[in-house]
């Protein structure tokens, strides 16, 4: 059965962890977005804020009276200075004691206009599709990258906990559509 927050039918594709799930807190929705082209992914290294020093999706916070989809456009170009065609591929909560849930509706495009630009929040770099720096990314990002690359819809939640400027992963679930 999905965690608390997970709404829908969805298969287990991966689960883990001991703690329970954290309680209910405030939502505040967030977008991610990936480019995937000849086999490889675009990924960006995040040089400032939550998630510094690790591989992503290009994304940041939805803004009040803005549809998810357009939140995705518009930091996709103020990140990597591009635009694609995006399509919802999936949808994560990432929760920390303490803090909003993070519900992140996560894109990816196969194509793109526009000249591909570092910012003061992204560095692009281009990922060979079988050598995903997963190792430097988000703990639970191995598990549903895979199926983003498959067009396979999913869902899933991760719980965290800070220590010090780590987050620590506690539990988590992914699902793939049934
Ligand atoms: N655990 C967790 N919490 C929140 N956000 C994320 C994660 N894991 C993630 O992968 N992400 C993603 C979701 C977003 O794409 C970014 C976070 O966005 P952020 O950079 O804070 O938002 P911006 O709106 O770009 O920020 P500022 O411009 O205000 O700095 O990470």
């Amino acid at each position: 059965m999905p965690p608390p927050g997970i709404f829908g039918d969805w298969e287990l594709t991966h689960t883990g962890g001991t703690s329970d799930w954290f309680p209910v807190e405030e939502t505040r929705y967030y977008t991610n977005a990936f480019l995937i082209q000849n086999a490889k992914i675009l990924l960006g290294y995040k040089k400032r804020g939550l998630g510094i020093h690790k591989y992503n999706g290009f994304g940041g916070k939805v803004e009040p009276d803005e549809s998810t989809v357009a939140a995705a456009a518009r930091e996709l170009l103020e990140e990597a200075g591009i635009s694609a065609p995006l399509e919802h591929a999936g949808t994560l909560l990432f929760v920390v004691p303490g803090n909003k849930w993070a519900h992140i509706d996560i894109f990816r495009a196969e194509e793109y206009s526009g000249t591909i630009i570092e910012s003061d929040e992204m560095r692009p770099e281009w990922f060979d599709a079988s050598q995903i720096p997963f190792d430097n990314m988000w703990d639970t990002d191995r598990y549903w990258l895979p199926l983003l690359l498959a067009k396979h819809p999913f869902a899933g939640r991760a719980d965290f906990e800070k220590e010090g400027d780590s987050y620590i992963l506690k539990r988590w679930w992914i699902g793939k559509k049934t």
